[in-house]
């Protein structure tokens, strides 16, 4: 199952998998399934319109992965996939991310020593690591860079809150809002995750003018395509499941 936060994004996911073959309601979110080339291994995948930001986002994944299992049918995969912000140099308008390490990057407190991750205030976790050599093979049949990829419940709009962020996680290639979300119920799940961004704006003072959304969604469509390649038409690892993406 891919999940993206609006219908947009969903459609340029769509157009990188191949045909619909569904659509179908669920109570948080719509689900559109794709068919698989023939001869893939798995007959289709899911994508999933979850709402934007990291609880919409979980709420909806966890919602669909549930309905999937209790229908006697669950993922074998999770994909969070839209477009971000970019960290520059690494990430440029236009580019494409694979995440490594997906990181919950406000999640915590504020205190007078600077900000406290969850985990140190003794609660929970504030990263998800997807499987490396999935990493490794999308990324490289996607064209895209590896780095830590943020999630943020609030867009940075500054020049400092950038830096802060950098300063935080020097590996950070990129921030977007439902990495997080999706990969904590994923988790929830036992079911690995992934997370794929294309780059429509660079992080930093707000600049809504510069976005290129259109630029970004095309660039998705390509990764996505890029992962399809990996889990259709490469060798696939057998999960013993019948709907492993
Ligand atoms: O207006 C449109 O046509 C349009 C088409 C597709 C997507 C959008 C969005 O506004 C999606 C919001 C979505 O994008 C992520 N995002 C993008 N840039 C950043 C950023 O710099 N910081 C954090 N998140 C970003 C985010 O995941 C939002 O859910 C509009």
């Amino acid at each position: 199952m891919l999940v993206t936060a609006v219908a947009a994004e969903r459609d340029a996911v769509v157009a990188g998998l191949g045909p619909t073959v569904t659509h179908r309601d669920l109570p948080a979110g719509t689900l559109t399934r794709v068919s698989a080339p023939p001869g893939a291994p798995f007959g289709y995948a899911d994508v999933l319109v979850g709402g934007v930001g990291p609880a919409a986002a979980a709420a909806s994944a966890g919602g669909a992965l549930t309905a999937a299992a209790l229908g006697g049918d669950p993922y074998g995969l999770v994909v969070s996939a839209g477009i971000g912000g970019g960290f520059a140099p690494g990430a440029p308008v236009g580019g494409v991310v694979v995440a490594d390490a997906i990181v919950a990057a406000d999640l915590g407190a504020e205190t007078a020593d600077g900000f406290v991750p969850v985990t140190g205030l003794g609660f929970g976790t504030v990263e998800h690591r997807p499987p490396a050599a999935l990493v490794r093979d999308v990324a490289a049949a996607a064209g895209a860079a590896v780095g830590t990829v943020l999630t943020v419940s609030t867009v940075t709009g500054s020049a400092a809150r950038a830096a802060e962020l950098t300063d935080r996680h020097p590996r950070a290639l990129a921030e977007a809002m439902e990495g997080f979300g999706v990969a904590e119920a994923a988790a929830a799940h036992g079911c690995p995750v992934l997370e794929i961004r294309a780059m429509s704006n660079a992080v930093g003072p707000r600049d809504r003018t510069a976005w290129r959304i259109p630029e970004a969604l095309a660039a998705l469509t390509s990764a996505v395509a890029g992962l399809a390649a990996v889990r259709w038409q490469g060798s696939a690892q057998a999960s013993g499941r019948k709907n492993p993406s």
